[in-house]
């Protein structure tokens, strides 16, 4: 998962998309990037860190014009310590196109393979998002009969990268001269928004991963995008949609809900906190059903994201609901952070117990999630230390089982705590007295509860079966076996742009530092 946002509007987009940036950077810490549009002359500037960490005053200058993208990135392909990976990706033909991408491609290295032998591109990264837009450029060079292009045309070139790439994929790109783009992957995997704006110059349109980036850049709420749809926004502000997909399946991934996206964002039509509010009825429930007798004196949420399950969660068991950890604001989200040492070293600097809540007291401790474990691990420590005499644990998803190959990074079993365990080894594993997970059929039944208009969900890290039907037990070794490979040494001078600060990328002026 990675933050994506676009805009059309009628005065300069700089601030605007820093400002949507910072509000999608729980969805990816390690790289940011903005690109806008003057005229037909494009300004980028991207690099490694947080988006307050990669825009000085003087990039934000350059970055002039009234439509632009933006991008905060958390990898799935290639590596986080490399700038050049940042995202926009940019191609000078056809016609100059910027793109940025959520989500990761099941067929990237055949398409690089194919791409190089047939259309003759070169591919710079090891990012898929290059060759997601090294695609569509190929695709509308193959669509395009004139020399200007028109909505015929780019509706007929995603037709073309839905026929050829697989994967999950929420895009918003730029065409020079045109307007902005957005589509999404036939199984509408990841997630992606519009919003408006009706200002006295005109309509102003907005694309973003969660509905959170609409609403607090001032804008309202229109729609999602559709699964397989593609959406046009010409510099003028003109709006066409169309269904570019030969057959599409509604089919979101159920990841967002559990974890990844902000409790105030609502996508395809489901509220996440309401659902999250919902998954903590179901748990209590289980619970109240299998360990009847589990004598609990407080439920206690891992902040943040399990707040809301763990206080319906309370509230349904008729128990109280304590706040005994304080997170330091600073610090930002484990799970996202590349390497396990990082991970494991800022769960500590995150979380501290507020050792009053613990002393004597049997504690329910619960987390929207337990994937690598190292969470559940130190906190179930933590507890203990700070006096607890049980600890119990629950966990408002499913055990997470399977890699995922659509955009969050647990490509290999190894890696999960819950791969090859059972319950009861888990327990013993992370240090608790008793585990309690929620079960799929529930969790499905939370989402669907909120809007039961959307009947399928990507569930693959939970059930190991993968929605694109295109990955296959050998797919899965190969991740496994080129994870576990040492990585190669990230060059920074791979696009031969990169300055301290990252890549500044003035098209017609190239620049660099
Ligand atoms: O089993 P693990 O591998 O530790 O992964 C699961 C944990 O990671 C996430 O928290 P994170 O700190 O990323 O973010 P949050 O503040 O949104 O809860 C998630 O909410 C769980 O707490
Ligand atoms: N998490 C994502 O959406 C990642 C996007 C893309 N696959 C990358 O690695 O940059
Ligand atoms: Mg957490």
């Amino acid at each position: 998962m990675c933050g994506i946002l676009g805009v059309v509007a009628t005065t300069p987009v700089n601030q605007l998309l820093y400002d949507g940036l910072q509000v999608l950077q729980h969805r990816g810490q390690d790289a940011a990037g903005i690109a806008t549009a003057e005229g037909g002359r494009f300004h980028m500037h991207k690099g490694s860190g947080l988006v307050r960490d990669v825009f000085r005053t003087r990039n934000m200058r350059s970055l002039m014009g009234n439509w632009g993208i933006g991008h905060c990135r958390y990898p799935t392909a290639g590596s986080a310590d490399n700038a050049a990976e940042a995202q926009p990706f940019y191609v000078n033909s056809p016609f100059g196109l910027m793109l940025a991408h959520n989500g990761n491609l099941t067929n990237a290295d055949q398409l690089k393979q194919d791409m190089f032998l047939q259309d003759l591109r070169h591919m710079n990264t090891n990012s898929d998002s290059e060759v997601l837009l090294n695609v569509l450029a190929h695709e509308l060079q193959a669509a395009s009969t004139k020399y200007q292009v028109d909505a015929e045309t780019i509706f007929k070139a995603v037709a073309g990268v839905h026929r050829r790439v697989k994967g999950a994929y929420a895009v918003v790109a730029m065409i020079a001269g045109y307007g902005l783009l957005a589509f999404r992957d036939p199984y509408g995997i990841r997630p992606l928004v519009m919003g408006r704006n009706e200002t006295s110059e005109g309509m102003e349109y907005m694309v973003a991963s969660e509905s959170v980036a609409i609403d607090t850049l001032g804008f309202k709420m229109l729609r999602d995008v559709e699964p397989g749809e593609a959406v046009l926004i010409d510099m003028r502000g003109n709006f066409v949609s169309r269904q570019c997909a030969e057959r599409t399946l509604h089919a979101p991934c159920m990841f967002e809900y559990v974890y990844l996206a902000r409790p105030d964002s609502v996508m395809d039509g489901i509220s996440v906190y309401e659902t999250r509010a919902k998954m903590g009825d179901f748990l209590a429930d289980k619970i109240r059903l299998t360990m009847p007798n589990l004598a609990i004196d407080a439920v206690i949420p891992i902040p943040d994201s399990s707040r809301h399950s763990a206080m319906e969660l309370a509230a349904r068991l008729k128990l109280p609901y304590r706040e005994g950890f304080v997170k330091n604001r600073y610090i930002g989200r484990t799970f996202i952070m590349p390497g396990q040492a990082t991970r494991r070293k800022s769960v500590r600097q995150k979380l501290n117990a507020i050792s009053q809540e613990f002393k004597g007291r049997n504690v329910l401790l619960v987390d929207d999630s337990i994937v690598r474990g190292t969470t559940s691990r130190e906190i179930i420590m933590m507890a203990r230390e700070a006096g607890a005499k049980k600890v119990y644990f629950a966990s408002a998803s499913p055990p997470v089982r399977f890699a995922n190959v659509y955009g969050i990074d647990m490509p290999t079993r190894s890696e999960l705590i819950a791969a090859f365990r059972n319950d009861e080894e888990i327990c013993r594993e992370i240090g608790a007295d008793a585990l309690i997970y929620q079960d799929l059929d529930d969790l499905k039944a939370a989402v669907r509860a909120i809007n039961p208009a959307v009947t399928q969900f990507e569930t693959s890290c939970f059930d190991g079966s993968y929605i694109t039907g295109d990955v296959t037990a050998t797919y899965l070794q190969n991740m496994e076996h080129k994870r576990s490979q040492p990585p190669l040494p990230a060059s920074d001078d791979q696009d031969g742009f990169d300055g301290p600060d990252g890549e500044q990328l003035d098209l017609n002026l190239v620049q660099a530092g």
